[in-house]
């Protein structure tokens, strides 16, 4: 389970847990319940990692309590669920969106979502900034190592966010490109721009799934794996990506946007902790703007 439940001042990034816990009757429906005061003058915040159905109602359930507490609401939701569902047939993206919608939360925030369309299937959604982990992480690396000397797009889809990455790191961008058949999810056609023969490259992505986009670029760049690493805001890490990404990636970093279960024996993935960037967002967009 991974839906917390938080207690903030209105505009305060910083939370206390609330004293409150979810319990299952024996139908099998989720409910809530206090566990001590709860000071309903302030926000009620409910973070869920990841896309589990449960955590998904848990979270609807604490906003309708908190509701009828006379709270304000706020959902921290760094991965949207199915954002990645936007264009075939099954469009998961709207199945959880409505789902997600009909909580009533009256924020929501999350992080490098997969797309603008997923994005706009969520009402009162505020999107939290991820250039700064991305930097952060660039950073930790490059002090480990050498310079970065290059950010690389993972696929046509990411080119826009990699392209803000790379300028906010003061470095070039490079494209790489794949193609996807939608039916089998098999990947095919990897290619990369040529790539600058010296200092480190960071490929930039929002999600790594089982990992083969980023096996299939790895192995066209041609690049030892001591120049490359990898950044994704959203590190499921699925199958064998815990065994097969560190043969061709020195660095790996992410969030904790998803309860990845990965074991990455013997390699450190970095994850950066989100909660008081998520609050800071919220923060920001309820201060008035100045000019
Ligand atoms: O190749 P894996 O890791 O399975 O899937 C991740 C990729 O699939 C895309 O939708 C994501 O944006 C990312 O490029």
């Amino acid at each position: 389970m991974t839906t917390t439940t938080w207690i903030t001042e209105p505009g305060s990034s910083w939370p206390q847990p609330a004293p409150l816990e979810f319990f299952g009757f024996p139908g099998g429906e989720w409910s809530i319940r206090r566990t001590g005061d709860l000071d309903t003058t302030q926000d009620l915040v409910v973070d869920v990692r990841g896309s589990g159905t449960d955590d998904l109602v848990r979270a609807g359930i604490a906003a309708s309590f908190a509701r009828h507490a006379g709270m304000r609401t706020v959902l921290l939701l760094p991965y949207l669920p199915a954002a990645r569902s936007d264009h075939d047939e099954v469009m998961g993206a709207e199945v959880y969106a409505t789902l997600v919608n009909g909580f009533g939360f009256d924020h929501v925030v999350t992080i490098d979502p997969h797309s603008s369309f997923s994005a706009g299937l969520y009402d009162h959604l505020t999107i939290a900034d991820h250039t700064p982990f991305v930097t952060a992480a660039a950073g930790t690396w490059q002090d480990r190592t050498d310079a970065v000397s290059g950010v690389i797009a993972a696929d046509k889809s990411g080119s826009l966010h990699a392209a803000s990455i790379a300028t906010a790191l003061g470095v070039p961008m490079f494209q790489a490109l794949k193609h996807r058949d939608p039916a089998t999810g098999g990947l095919t056609g990897f290619s990369v721009e040529p790539l600058p023969a010296s200092g480190q490259l960071l490929v930039v992505d929002d999600i790594c799934d089982g990992g083969g986009t980023f096996l299939g670029l790895a192995g066209v760049a041609g690049i030892p794996k001591e120049r490359l690493g990898l950044w994704v805001t959203h590190g499921i890490f699925s199958g064998s990506a815990a065994t097969t990404l560190p043969e061709a990636f020195s660095f790996i970093a992410s969030t904790d946007s998803v309860p990845s279960t990965a074991d990455f024996t013997h390699f450190d993935v970095e994850r950066q902790p989100l909660l008081t960037s998520l609050l800071a967002a919220i923060a920001d967009h309820d201060s008035p703007k100045k000019d």
